[in-house]
């Protein structure tokens, strides 16, 4: 697969097009706004050299990669002779499902169609299509051209050969994909990011520590641990010599009556939301925006170089 298209050019779309383009790869960017359409062209570009400092790409395959990069103004532009397409639109069924309706319109029979949506099911996404068979998710994380995750998620129509050719795909251009054998909404690692994300407002809530000490704590800790290791491995050895087992009839117990005293909110109270705003605001105090997202992909581009230096 060589002509990519970006179907969706906000956030993730853009990153997904600085990715696709460092691979040396054909890509074509399309968004209903036509100011966010050029924009996330200016950001690939932007990204691609940003890499080029990061020395995670040359200057030669930057130079490649922004000739390679275009912007297209309808769906038939962007779908004709087109391999496979990244949707990245606005997390909305109705949205995505006029989106989908739209794509077929133009889209070839073997055009793959992903999804980049954070927790939609594609069961429910694809049903509109009338060729459903090649839809799947293809969940990344923020910000894609760095972060190696892509959750790959059939529905219930979705082909498993697709599966299989977007796996190899991503493997040959890097990335990690997971297979999820059945679809829940927040796939696997927005799940877990949601456990983590509602003890995290909790300990807030209940006064227990500063947004930045409870930030802190995650990632001067077990963050560390995650950026290798997940829970399984990690408390595999956290039970010494007798492994994990001896870590659930030893240290397990505990958790669980951690568990009886953790919060189990299935919606977030306006005034959590109003602490955890006001407290984020200290943050903005020592950089802006831009300049933490700098940060935060320099550090990943490190963190990267040095668990590749296997
Ligand atoms: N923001 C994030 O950190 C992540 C987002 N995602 C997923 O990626 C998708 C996009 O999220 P963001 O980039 O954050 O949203 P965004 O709001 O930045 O971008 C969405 C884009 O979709 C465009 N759009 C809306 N209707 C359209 C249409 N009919 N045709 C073409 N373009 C259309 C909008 O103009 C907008 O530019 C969502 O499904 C989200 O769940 C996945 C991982 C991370
Ligand atoms: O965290 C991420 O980058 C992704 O897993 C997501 O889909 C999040 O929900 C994202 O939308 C917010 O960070």
């Amino acid at each position: 697969m060589h002509n990519i298209g970006i179907l969706g050019a906000g956030l993730i779309g853009a990153s997904w097009a600085s990715f696709f383009a460092a691979k040396g790869l054909k890509v074509r960017i399309y968004d209903v706004n036509s100011e966010v359409k050029e924009n996330a062209l200016q950001t690939a570009n932007d990204n691609l050299q940003r890499l080029v400092n990061l020395k995670m790409l040359t200057s030669k395959a930057a130079k490649t990669g922004q000739q390679n990069l275009q912007t297209v103004d309808s769906m038939k532009a962007l779908l004709t002779d087109m391999d496979y397409v990244q949707e990245s639109v606005v997390e909305d069924y109705a949205i995505k499902a006029d989106v989908y309706r739209e794509f077929e319109q133009y889209a070839s029979l073997s055009t793959i169609l992903a999804s980049s949506s954070s927790g939609l099911l594609m069961t429910r996404m694809q049903s509109v299509m009338k060729h459903p068979a090649r839809a799947l998710i293809a969940h990344p994380f923020n910000p894609p051209h760095l972060i190696p995750l892509v959750e790959l998620v059939p529905g219930e129509q979705t082909a498993s050969s697709i599966i299989d050719t977007v796996k190899t795909f991503f493997v040959q251009l890097g990335k990690h994909p997971v297979v999820l054998n059945k679809e829940v909404q927040g796939h696997i690692a927005n799940r877990l990011a949601a456990a983590i994300w509602r003890e995290s407002l909790a300990l807030l809530d209940e006064e227990v520590a500063s947004v930045e000490d409870i930030d802190a704590a995650l990632c001067q800790g077990p963050g560390l641990r995650w950026a290798m290791m997940g829970q399984h491995l990690i408390y595999e050895l956290g039970g010494g010599e007798g492994g994990y087992q001896k870590f659930f009839d030893t240290i397990g117990a505990s958790f669980e009556e951690y568990w009886k005293d953790m919060q189990d909110w299935t919606t977030i109270p306006e005034a959590v939301k109003q602490k955890a705003v006001a407290g984020t605001q200290a943050y903005l105090e020592q950089k802006n925006r831009s300049e933490w997202t700098a940060w935060r992909d320099q550090k990943l581009a490190q963190i990267q170089q040095v668990l590749s230096e296997e």
